[in-house]
């Protein structure tokens, strides 16, 4: 298992990155390798973000001794899995959930043997996998689409229309920090998470995907009046530090998974940004 380890960045350092330094700090390029999982350990939040396509044969989640120094991965972690690819099956200690498009499970602390597997390993799953500390063990739990609770949000008119379907959050599947959830912008809509915000209790991660593959998201972070962007395509992550903005414009409408850990599980406490005040 290929395991990058990622360090944190104080905001007045940002300032000064060119767009290759902001890209190797803050953008995971390569999330889906067949036949593999790969794992970047961030000590922002201590956030394990990483993906598995698995082909013949199943993959099984790993511990890498010396970025987690316990004996398996979930000893002292949780984590949320989310399948963005066709069917395919998540074995936790001997039992095995199915997960189709866009259906997510949640692995609580104290799992020893997590395995990976394609419905059809011509037309391979594609698992997403956002992973943070725990401190208790909670019961794993399937949550499809249909299960997740939709919150819509933005208009037609402002290029934001969305639903944001929240997967494992405070009033739902019970976890020790992990709240996330799935955003689908309705076509002819581009625009994600603006107005921006932050929330210096919480850091978290985006994901996009269901893009086209000459297709790109201006993904923009930054402190509120020192904004950059990254452009971003199918299938690759940002790092978003609790000081950042996360919000994004895209060349046509995509989905994104986000996922934060920290203080609280509070979905709602963001520190809106006024758009009078973005920089
Ligand atoms: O479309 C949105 O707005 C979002 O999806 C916002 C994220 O859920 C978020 O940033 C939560 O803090
Ligand atoms: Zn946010």
């Amino acid at each position: 298992m290929y395991v990058e380890i990622r360090f944190a960045s104080h905001p007045q350092d940002v300032k000064q990155y060119d767009t290759d330094r902001l890209r190797k700090q803050f953008m995971i390029e390569t999330v889906f390798v067949p036949g593999e999982i790969r794992h970047v350990y961030s000590h922002v939040e201590r956030f394990v973000i990483g993906g598995a396509v698995p082909l013949q044969e199943p993959l099984r989640l790993e511990t890498d001794k010396s970025a987690i120094g316990v004996d398996y991965f979930l000893q002292r972690r949780e984590i949320g899995i989310i399948n963005v690819g066709p069917a395919g099956y998540v074995t936790v200690d001997g039992t095995e959930y199915e997960l189709g498009t866009k259906d997510g499970l949640y692995v609580g602390m104290g799992n020893k043997d997590v395995t990976f597997r394609s419905a059809d390993p011509s037309n391979p799953a594609r698992f997403y996998m956002l992973s943070t500390t725990a401190h208790t063990s909670y019961p794993t739990a399937k949550v499809g689409i249909e299960q997740a609770e939709p919150v819509h949000l933005g208009s037609l008119a402002q290029s934001n229309e969305r639903t944001i379907y929240k997967y494992f959050h405070a009033q739902g599947v019970q976890t020790c920090q992990l709240v996330m959830g799935m955003t689908l912008l309705k076509p002819n809509n581009m625009w994600n998470t603006m107005p921006s915000h932050t929330h210096n209790r919480r850091a978290e991660v985006y994901f996009y995907f269901d893009m086209p593959d000459d297709g790109v998201v201006f993904h923009l972070m930054g402190e509120p009046t020192e904004t950059r962007h990254l452009v971003v395509r199918n299938e690759q992550a940002i790092i978003s530090p609790t000081w950042s903005i996360h919000s994004g414009v895209g060349t046509s409408n995509y989905t994104f998974i986000w996922g934060m850990g920290g203080e609280n599980l509070d979905y709602t406490d963001m520190d809106p940004v006024p758009m009078k005040e973005l920089k």
